[in-house]
């Protein structure tokens, strides 16, 4: 034998109830089926709207009872193709009767209330009764009240298990094949309707399901099942295809409204199977939940969550060691009332914390107050302090139990995303973490969590990059050509949710589509890089980086608020990193206090990985000697093509159209660009250094330094084109090359233009590439060297790439 419930929205509607008869042609046949059917979805609130309104002389009860009257028989004459409705109308005549009374008296006991009740569940089920007979099926009706027994605690009342055990066991040879059970409703021994209260029809199902040893319990409804968390909150929640009991009890307990575990308890006693399935999805995936079973893979079944939260926080010197302190704080929010989600107390005893619902957030702190008056009057205990707008997570999991590492897992998650936990509990069964955090918080935590807890899960990047000139096209076109590969291979979700130029922003959180981002742009919204900032901040993802592919001192001044706010950064824009040092400093700080990340690789050297090997030497105790270096692309291809047979000014306007130069190649051609990078390497290697103690020997005659703008530098430069041709000539006497060569030895840091001989290693130095030798304690005989393409979009976009990649898998 199987028993099916179906839910309020699986008979909701004529439609609905068809499909329901598809359904039980489908599953009868080889075995009895025991049908539990609710009221049709809304049915029984409004059924409680009338009886109240009847209560308080509002006669517009009468009209609503027609309406209803005239949807069940509309249903009815629908579904069964009889116009005759009778046996509703009756039912009707008999509930206007007792309206009619409780108008009169104005009264509503919980008696007459459940009656009143009672008739959504008795017309759902006459209905279905009646069609699925038409639908040629044997089908037989039953009155629960007959054989359902309980208390007399209307409203919701106790089931008496002897009785019903009794009346059960004698109807059980009698059942037809498929026999159709109001929910929800019962009576009392001396015959008086009750109803189960929450969750009633389902304890109808699991009760029948016990008494009469069903083989299965299947709740049908308008979902396929339990998720592994809330899917309006987490857009990749998964169905659940397994669970045990006791995961579906947590789960349910936060926040997922499927099962209601006190309901189906009956059917967890006899270790009855329950299947939860899809009225409207009958052939997709379903929820089996069983008793707990051996599964190593599945440590986290799911993350529930519950949205609106208060935590109250009691503390003072005279709680410690008082025994009935907590005694008395439960027992006035009992007295009031209140339910109590979570609990924490540290072992100090100096404070105790409970998280309610916040709509109870006002009356518990009136009913502490008024239970500790005296305490707080003599400052023996602080008042109590509510934190409102918080939200409560659970990490649930049977198989969490004896495992090492989940709630470290969990808390670094959280962590690393700046979400501060405001209270934490977790009962000795293992089952459940739970953790409070700010409301604002709960989507990124819950989706952060679910990516980093389940592994088929890609973990998404959210991307917002300013500056979209050489290298932002580049990059963009790059995450673009990469993005499919990096979610098959590597699960990672790699997304721009905005971009900015420094006229105007485009957002998109479901991330921007990258083959037409220049034409949403030009459309995008009028911004400013504070009105940019704050869109992230408010927006709140998870892993969120933000990237500055600009030259702008306005854009580097906000990378501290940014890392305060648990973003991360990453930029080739050298300007941050080579203020004064305590700039520098400080914002490495605030990347260790706010789990944020500030990474700069194309600063030096453009794509070439010569920041992070250093600091790889660095960190594994080697110890940075000295550095010899060609850090200029800009400056190595100018000297490489430069050869008197046309002007060196149009080298420098080739290199400008080629990308290598900065925006403003003036800054590479002072040198200026090239003491930048050697002031991050000295950092870098762990000195405490400043921009002015790096000496510099420009190249530049006199004239051309600190030009009012770019063409009167152009035109300065051919002024002078006699001094780079000597440069050139002396140079090409002795077979020597023309490098500008930057250099740390010995607490000295310099920068200047050297002719190179043929033996030296920067002789070779093709186009626009970049040198590093690194001399170091372990690379003593030889350096460790680091060589290539110094400059150019393309590398420079994918060394920011390469920082982006970097951030994603940690
Ligand atoms: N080109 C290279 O080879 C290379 C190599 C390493 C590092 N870099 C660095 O990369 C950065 C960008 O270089 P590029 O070659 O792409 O320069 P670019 O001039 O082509 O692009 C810079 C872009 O930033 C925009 N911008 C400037 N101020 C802005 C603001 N306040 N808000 C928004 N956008 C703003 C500009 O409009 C421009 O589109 C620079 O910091 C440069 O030093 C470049
Ligand atoms: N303009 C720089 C590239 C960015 O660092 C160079 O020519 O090396």
């Amino acid at each position: 034998m199987k028993v099916l419930k179906f839910g309020g929205t699986s008979v909701g509607s004529v439609e609905a109830i068809r499909k329901v008869a598809e359904i039980l042609k489908k599953e009868s046949g080889q075995e009895q089926l025991v049908v539990v059917v609710s009221a049709m979805s809304g049915v029984t609130n409004t059924l409680i709207s009338i009886s109240q309104k009847a209560a308080v002389r509002d006669a517009s009860y009468e009209s609503n009872l027609q309406d209803l009257e005239e949807k069940h028989c509309t249903a009815f004459k629908e579904l069964t193709g009889n116009s005759n409705c009778f046996e509703i109308s009756k039912l009707f005549v008999r509930l206007t009767e007792i309206c009619r009374g409780v108008y009169l008296l104005r009264e509503l006991t919980p008696r007459t209330s459940d009656y009143i009740q009672s008739c959504g569940e008795r017309l759902s089920s006459y209905i279905i009764s009646e069609y699925l007979k038409k639908e040629g099926l044997q089908v037989e009706l039953y009155d629960s009240r007959k054989y359902l027994i309980t208390d007399k605690k209307f409203g919701s009342a106790n089931v008496l298990w002897q009785s019903t055990k009794a009346a059960l066991q004698e109807l059980k040879p009698q059942l037809a094949s498929i026999s159709v059970f109001p929910g929800f409703i019962a009576s009392t021994s001396d015959n008086e309707t009750s109803t189960l209260g929450r969750g009633g029809s389902d304890y109808t199902a699991a009760v029948l399901a016990n008494l009469l040893q069903a083989r299965e319990l299947q709740i049908w409804t308008d979902v396929n099942g339990l998720m592994t968390s809330d899917p309006r909150l987490v857009p990749s929640a998964h169905l659940l295809e397994h669970v045990s009991y006791e995961e579906a009890l947590e789960l349910s307990h936060f926040g997922a409204k499927v099962l209601y575990p006190p309901s189906i308890q009956p059917a967890l006693d006899a270790e009855i199977p329950i299947w939860v399935k899809n009225t409207f999805d009958p052939e997709g995936p379903s929820t089996l939940v069983t008793k707990e079973w051996d599964d190593e893979k599945q440590t986290i079944c799911g993350i529930s969550s519950i949205q609106d939260v208060a935590l109250v926080n009691l503390s003072g010197a005279s709680m410690v060691g008082i025994p009935s302190f907590s005694y008395r704080l439960f027992k006035a929010l009992s007295q009031a009332n209140i339910n109590v989600i979570m609990i924490t107390q540290a072992s100090s005893e100096h404070s105790i914390c409970v998280g309610i619902s916040k709509t109870d957030a006002h009356a518990a702190l009136e009913a502490i107050i008024e239970e500790f008056e005296q305490e707080i009057s003599l400052h023996k205990i602080d008042e109590p302090v509510v934190d409102e707008d918080q939200s409560i997570i659970a990490l649930v999991g049977s198989h969490m139990k004896n495992q090492v590492g989940i709630s470290g897992k969990m808390f670094n998650t959280l962590g690393r995303n700046g979400i501060s936990v405001k209270a934490i509990a977790q009962g000795s069964s293992e089952r459940n973490i739970t953790a409070v955090v700010a409301k604002a918080d709960l989507k990124k935590a819950l989706n952060t969590l679910h990516e980093s807890f389940f592994l088929s899960e890609l973990k998404k990047m959210n991307l917002f990059v300013v500056g979209v000139g050489n290298v932002g096209r580049a990059f963009l076109r790059q995450v673009q050509k990469q993005q499919e590969l990096l979610a098959r291979e590597f699960n990672l979700d790699i997304q721009v949710v905005a971009v900015a130029n420094s006229r105007k922003s485009y957002f998109n959180e479901e991330g921007v589509d990258l083959t037409k981002w220049e034409q949403l742009l030009e459309h995008g919204n009028d911004s400013t890089i504070e009105a940019f900032i704050a869109q992230i901040k408010a927006l709140n993802l998870r892993n969120s980086i933000f990237i500055d592919i600009t030259a702008s001192h306005t854009i580097a001044a906000t990378y501290r608020e940014l890392l305060e706010s648990s973003i991360s950064v990453v930029t080739p824009n050298k300007i941050a990193a080579t203020r004064d040092m305590s700039s520098y400093l400080d914002l490495k700080y605030a990347t260790k206090k706010y789990g944020s990340q500030f990474l700069f690789e194309t600063n030096v050297a453009a794509g070439l990985p010569v920041i992070s090997t250093m600091n790889e030497l660095f960190k594994s105790g080697d110890r940075i000697h000295a550095i010899q270096a060609v850090l200029s692309g800009t400056l190595n291809f100018l000297f490489n093509n430069y050869d008197g047979k046309r002007p060196f000014s149009s080298i420098v306007k080739e290199a400008r159209a080629l990308g290598l130069t900065e925006p403003d190649p003036r800054l590479d051609l002072s040198g200026e660009d090239v003491m930048r990078k050697l002031l991050i390497l000295i950092r870098e290697s762990g000195r405490k250094w400043e921009m002015e103690q790096i000496e510099q020997v420009s190249f530049l005659p006199e004239a051309c330094k600190n030009t009012p703008d770019l063409n009167t530098f152009y035109e300065l430069l051919d002024a002078h084109e006699d001094h780079f041709l000597e440069l050139y000539s002396k140079a090409k006497e002795k077979g020597a090359q023309l490098r500008v060569v930057a250099s740390f030895q010995d607490g000295v840091a310099k920068v200047a233009l050297e002719q190179v001989a043929l033996h030296h290693p920067f002789y070779f130095l093709e186009g626009k590439d970049n040198i590093v030798l690194f001399h170091t304690e372990r690379y003593k005989e030889q350096p460790l060297v680091v060589k290539g393409a110094g400059a150019g979009a393309e590398v420079t976009a994918s060394g920011i790439f390469a920082d982006v990649l970097r951030i994603a898998n940690q």
